[in-house]
C-alpha cells in the first residue's frame, strides 16, 4: 500500500498547527456523565489513540471534537486557538473523520466520493457553477481523487459504485475521502471494524505512514488492541468517562489501572483476548444515578480463540 500523495498543507487550514488539546472536558447526557474531567492532547504529526471499554466515552470524545456534542466543562484547543467545532465548519479547521462503518454517498462512485472530501477544503460553490474555471477545477479534483485511491491500491475501483465492492475496498475509499481534505488532524472511528486480519495488518502500515506521507495527526479510537498498540505513539485509556492512564503502548499495557478497566487483573498483551461479543447494555452507564465509577458488575471473560482474535473489549 502507498503513501497518500499530498505533502502540501491544507488550503484553509491554520498557518501554524500545534495540536488538538482537551483540557478538563465535561459531558453530561441527563442524568449520566459520559465524559468526566476528560484531557489529553494531539500532537502534530502523531497517532494517539483512545481505548476503553464499551461505554467509557470514547465516542463522546469525538462527537466534542466535532462539535455533534457540547460539552458543559472543559475547553478544546486547535493550534493554539480555541476551538468552537460545529460539523461543517471543520474541514476548514483542519479536521477530518471517517464514520464507525463505511459512510459512503452510494449514489456516487469512490471517485466522486473522494472528490467530496476535496469539495470540503475548497468549497462546493465554484464546483456548481458551469465555468470553464470550474470545469478544470473538477478536472483537478478528479485527478487527485484518483491519485489518492491510487495510493490506496484502489484506483482501479474509481468508477465502481461503493455497493457493488467488498467492504475493506469502501472502507479504504472512506479513508481517501478524507484524506482528500487534507487535514492536519484526522479522526478515525473504529477503522478495523468489519476486516480481515490481513486487511487489519495493511491499516496499520497505512495508518503509520499518515504522519509523514499525509502530513497529519491521527486520533484513532478502536478496539483491536493489537492495531492500536501497534501504530500509536501515545494512548489515553478512558473508564467510565474518566482517563484512568495516559502512556506510551507498553506504558499503557503495563498499567493495573488498565488492566483492572479491561481485564479485571490481567495485563494487556497483544493479540492475548479472545472475541469478546459487543454485549450492549451489560455494563452500567458512566456515572450513572448508581454512583458511576466501579469495575464490579464487569462480563465475565469471554471464551479464548475463534474469529475477532486481538479485539480486546470488555463487552
Ligand atoms: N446521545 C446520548 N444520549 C444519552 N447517552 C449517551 C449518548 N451518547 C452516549 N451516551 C452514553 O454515554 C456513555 C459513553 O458512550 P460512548 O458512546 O461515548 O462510549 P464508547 O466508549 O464510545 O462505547 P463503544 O465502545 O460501545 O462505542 C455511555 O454510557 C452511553 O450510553
Amino acid at each position: 500500500m502507498g503513501a497518500p500523495p499530498h505533502n502540501a498543507p491544507p488550503h484553509n487550514a491554520p498557518p501554524s498547527h500545534q495540536g488538538l488539546e482537551l483540557a478538563g472536558v465535561g459531558v453530561r447526557f441527563g442524568g449520566l456523565t459520559a465524559l468526566d474531567d476528560v484531557s489529553l492532547t494531539v500532537p502534530p504529526r502523531r497517532i494517539v489513540g483512545v481505548i476503553g471499554p464499551n461505554g467509557a466515552g470514547k465516542t463522546t470524545v469525538f462527537n466534542v471534537i466535532c462539535g455533534f456534542v457540547v460539552p458543559h466543562t472543559g475547553t478544546l484547543t486547535l493550534g493554539g486557538r480555541p476551538l468552537r467545532p460545529a460539523p461543517h465548519r471543520l474541514s476548514r479547521a483542519g479536521i477530518a473523520r471517517t464514520l464507525q462503518g463505511v459512510g459512503l454517498f452510494a449514489g456516487l462512485t469512490l471517485a466522486e466520493n473522494v472528490m467530496t472530501g476535496a469539495r470540503a477544503r475548497s468549497g462546493f460553490v465554484s464546483s456548481l457553477l458551469a465555468t470553464p474555471r470550474a470545469a478544470r477545477d473538477e478536472r483537478r479534483l478528479r485527478t487527485e481523487a484518483v491519485a489518492l485511491l491510487d495510493s490506496l491500491d484502489i484506483a482501479r475501483y474509481a468508477d465502481a459504485l461503493p455497493a457493488t465492492l467488498p467492504y475493506a475496498i469502501q472502507k479504504k475509499a472512506g479513508l481517501a475521502r478524507a484524506l482528500a481534505a487534507r487535514p492536519h488532524l484526522l479522526l478515525l472511528d473504529e477503522p478495523a471494524g468489519g476486516l480481515g486480519a490481513e486487511e487489519i495488518d495493511e491499516l496499520a502500515a497505512l495508518i503509520r505512514d499518515l504522519p509523514a506521507s499525509a502530513g497529519t495527526a491521527v486520533l484513532l479510537v478502536e478496539h483491536h488492541m493489537d492495531l492500536v498498540m501497534s501504530v500509536c505513539d501515545e494512548i489515553v485509556v478512558l473508564d467510565f468517562g474518566r482517563v484512568v492512564a495516559t502512556g506510551t503502548p507498553d506504558q499503557v499495557r503495563g498499567d493495573p489501572a488498565v488492566a483492572a478497566a479491561y481485564l479485571g487483573t490481567e495485563a494487556i498483551a497483544p493479540g492475548d483476548a479472545g472475541p469478546v461479543p459487543d454485549s450492549g447494555d451489560a455494563r452500567p452507564p458512566a456515572g450513572g444515578p448508581t454512583g458511576g465509577a466501579t469495575t464490579a458488575g464487569r462480563p465475565p471473560d469471554p471464551p479464548p480463540g475463534g474469529p475477532g482474535d486481538g479485539v480486546v473489549a470488555l463487552r
